[in-house]
């Protein structure tokens, strides 16, 4: 079974697109997918987190509207002219750009989109069909191009790995060695449109028989590691060990050289390399640092953010306190069988009255970062600072 955050049908001659996306906050005990008939329920499932992670939010959004479009023009429904169907195109990619504030991945493709459906719409003989099909092509490349982004992610992470840390050219020498990963929050499939940012250079070490075992945390208090990473590892069969947030500190101190990077995602990397994601993953940076242990950040290009002079300028989203009082999942009975087909537990793990601070994600500062891989290559600072000129003139 490959695991897939979304599943998508494109149009045929007599249906429209179609959309479903894997209810994560369901996941690892139930495989539930929900149809996707447009921006209202694709903007509600991204706030909701039943889907998440910065590329696969961006995908969902702009696969909704193709799904939306797809069915008036279907249904003879679209506004009649070319300009109308732009018009609508962004004003609806406006609205969905307001589900989550802090991962670059949607702004990006919103801007992106919009020039298309303006493109199009300015071309001679453009039609509302035309501007309409324009869209859905362009939005529907963003699930294939994700796909072979990540792959090379993974390769050019893997290789990095390989040639810039001691375990990784003591394990190319002699594969006695063991050669360790460290990751934190979900950035697999279920982050992407598949195989994953992070998790993908997890992936690629482990085809290169490099890595002997990754270790995920459990990422409070959505748990993306504890649920949806583990879930990830367990079934590709990869040597993994779950720990809580706070036993990292611990890991690194006992793994030592055999723990060759903490690799992590990203949600918005600022112009200066200032990075934000899932909170935690700042102090696994100075934990890192401390520990003389390589710290990289895996993410496309979309997620690099040149606009954003730097960190202090990332819009951090906060979430409701009940994520951080309550936890939710199937029971367990005495006999440790988990209850998968009844309604799952909601507990209150916390004091009643006391204040909660729950921000989503956190900025690690360019100067704790030792390298950022994107599809075209790794990053790396030079004189301390990142540049990130070159890397949007390379062909991916
Ligand atoms: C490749 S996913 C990037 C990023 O998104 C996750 O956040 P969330 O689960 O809240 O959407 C996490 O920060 C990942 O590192």
């Amino acid at each position: 079974m490959v695991l897939q955050a979304i599943q998508y049908e494109p149009a045929s001659a007599s249906s429209p697109p179609a959309l479903r996306i894997l209810d994560q906050l369901l996941l690892p005990h139930r495989t539930v997918y929900e149809a996707i008939a447009g921006c209202q329920e694709a903007h509600a499932a991204i706030k909701q987190m039943k889907v998440r992670g910065a590329p696969a939010i961006a995908i969902v959004a702009a696969l909704a509207l193709a799904v939306e479009i797809g069915a008036a023009a279907v249904a003879g429904k679209l506004p009649s002219s070319a300009d109308e169907v732009k018009e609508r195109i962004g004003d609806r990619l406006d609205y969905l750009k307001t589900s989550r504030p802090t991962a670059v991945n949607l702004g990006d493709a919103v801007g992106k989109l919009k020039v298309v459906a303006k493109k199009a719409a300015l071309q001679s003989g453009a039609t509302a069909e035309s501007v309409a099909q324009a869209y859905i092509e362009a939005a529907e490349r963003m699930l294939v191009d994700d796909v072979s982004d990540n792959k090379a992610i993974g390769e050019h992470g893997a290789r990095w790995i390989e040639e810039n840390t001691a375990a990784g050219r003591q394990r190319k020498a002699d594969k006695s060695h063991a050669l360790q990963v460290l990751t934190h929050c979900n950035t697999g499939s279920l982050a992407t449109a598949g195989y994953g940012t992070a998790l993908g250079v997890i992936r690629s070490l482990r085809a290169a028989d490099m890595l002997t075992r990754a270790y995920c945390t459990e990422t409070r208090p959505y748990n993306q590691g504890s649920r949806l990473t583990a879930y990830e590892l367990v079934h590709d069969a990869i040597p993994a060990t779950l720990i809580t947030d706070s036993m990292a500190c611990a890991l690194l101190a006992r793994e030592g050289d055999g723990l060759a990077a903490v690799v992590v995602g990203a949600d918005r990397v600022a112009a200066n390399g200032d990075t934000a994601n899932k909170i935690g993953t700042y102090s696994l940076a100075v934990l890192a640092r401390h520990h003389g242990v390589k710290f990289l950040v895996a993410a496309p290009r979309t997620t690099i953010d040149l606009t954003t002079a730097s960190g202090n300028d990332i819009v951090i989203e906060e979430r409701a306190p009940e994520e951080v009082t309550r936890i939710k999942g199937p029971k367990v009975t005495a006999e440790g069988k988990i209850q998968v087909d009844e309604a799952a537990e909601i507990i209150s793990i916390a004091a009643t009255g006391i204040d909660v601070w729950n921000p989503a994600f956190d900025v690690t500062p360019a100067e704790l970062i030792d390298g950022i891989i994107t599809e075209v290559g790794v990053v790396e600072k030079v004189d301390g600072r990142f540049d990130f000129g070159t890397i949007f003139q390379r062909p991916s």
